[in-house]
């Protein structure tokens, strides 16, 4: 499920590496940096259980919201391996945040936040913290690498390239010390329906024993979206916005705009100011959501099923059996079925 294997077949600056966290003062963290498919994840593997023999404990943060190794997807996830391991599809998570999303562009915060609040939740408690990131380092990635490292303070981030990542060094070099690897001569490339694949089996295996569950927005928060924030509609009010835009309007709030769930009755082509947002009814079926306490942490992820909008109520698919931790229901950007089937990415700003 993982394309990332232990090997100690590797170059000899990893070696060199592992010497020098061997060496470092500890509490220690590091920071993995690195183009798609350039073997960050080999690299933490082989770290981890190197670090692991040699007597240290150890934290892996997965922030490669990508290609997860250690699950769910689209969260960022802390783990603490005990033993030696093949894969990091192995580990147990011990605490997530969740991020929403396979493609996070339009997610800085939350993944900058993500990792730094798994490091303090570890850092005084393991000798190591290894920190595993997405293949997304240009442009916005390349801030959001950045950031991430602003925030957390590496003592040494590794940068895997071949040249094209030297202006990204040197704007990460006031952050840590930084480390460049050669890209490993048997790192391979996976075309995207290869990695497509590869996330469905993560997907399917995360839900393989998911239940239904019906969460009251009386109850919980619900984040990540403008949805049900404001004050409702009242019946003129949908009537006029059904007649305007031939809409059947299911449910709306009126904040410093509008916003509005519909499903379109009649087909013409409509235009609306950005006070007004739109959001159709399918766009909400199969929405990935987060399962989240009372300290902004994510206990699980979910799918949204269904919304009864005159109730109140969310029905939702998860994994998670202990609900009694949930005090937000936070909307994610990416809908999904069970089966491992990605059905698209939505916008930030479409819910
Ligand atoms: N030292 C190595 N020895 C053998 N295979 C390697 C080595 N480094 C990388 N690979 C192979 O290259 C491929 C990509 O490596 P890996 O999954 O670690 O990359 P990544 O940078 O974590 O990818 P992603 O961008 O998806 O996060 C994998 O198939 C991996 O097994």
């Amino acid at each position: 499920m993982n394309k990332a294997r232990y090997t100690q077949d590797v170059p000899e600056d990893r070696i060199e590496l592992l010497k020098s966290i061997a060496r470092h003062d500890k509490p220690f963290k590091l920071m993995v940096i690195g183009g798609v498919d350039s073997g960050k994840s080999t690299l933490i593997t082989f770290l981890a259980n190197e670090l692991l023999s040699l007597g240290f404990k150890v934290a892996v943060v997965d922030s490669d919201v990508g290609q997860k190794g250690v699950l769910p997807p689209a969260t960022i996830t802390l783990a603490i391996p005990e033993v030696s391991f093949e894969s990091m599809s192995e580990l147990e998570g011990v605490a997530h945040y969740f991020v929403g999303t396979t493609a996070p562009a339009q997610f800085t915060g939350e993944m900058a936040v993500g990792v730094k609040r798994m490091v303090e939740l570890v850092e005084n408690a393991v000798d190591v913290v290894l920190i595993d990131t997405t293949g997304f380092v240009t442009g916005l990635g390349a801030e959001m690498k950045r950031l991430k490292a602003e925030l957390v303070r590496p003592d040494i981030i590794a940068v895997i390239h071949s040249g094209e990542l030297s202006g990204l060094v040197k704007a990460l070099k006031p952050y840590g010390e930084v480390v460049e690897l050669a890209v490993s001569k048997t790192a391979r490339r996976y075309p995207l329906e290869e990695r497509r694949n590869l996330r469905a089996e993560k997907w399917r295996y995360y839900f393989r024993d998911s239940q239904l569950v019906e969460f009251s927005v009386s109850e919980v928060a619900i984040t990540g979206t403008s949805l049900f924030h404001g004050i409702h509609l009242n019946a003129d009010e949908k009537e006029l916005l059904e007649r305007t835009f031939g809409w059947l309007v299911v449910a709306g709030w009126k904040n410093k705009g509008y916003t509005v769930v519909k499903a379109d009755v009649e087909r013409f082509p409509r235009a609306h100011s950005r006070e007004l947002k739109a959001i159709d009814f399918e766009k909400l079926s199969n929405l990935l959501v987060g399962l989240i306490d009372g300290e902004g942490l994510c206990l699980g992820a979910g799918i949204l099923k269904w919304v009864n909008f005159s109730e109140g109520m969310l029905q939702i698919l998860t994994p998670v059996r202990d609900l009694s931790g949930v005090r937000e229901i936070r909307f994610g950007r990416i809908r999904v079925t069970e089966e491992g089937e990605e059905l698209g990415l939505l916008r930030r700003d479409e819910l």
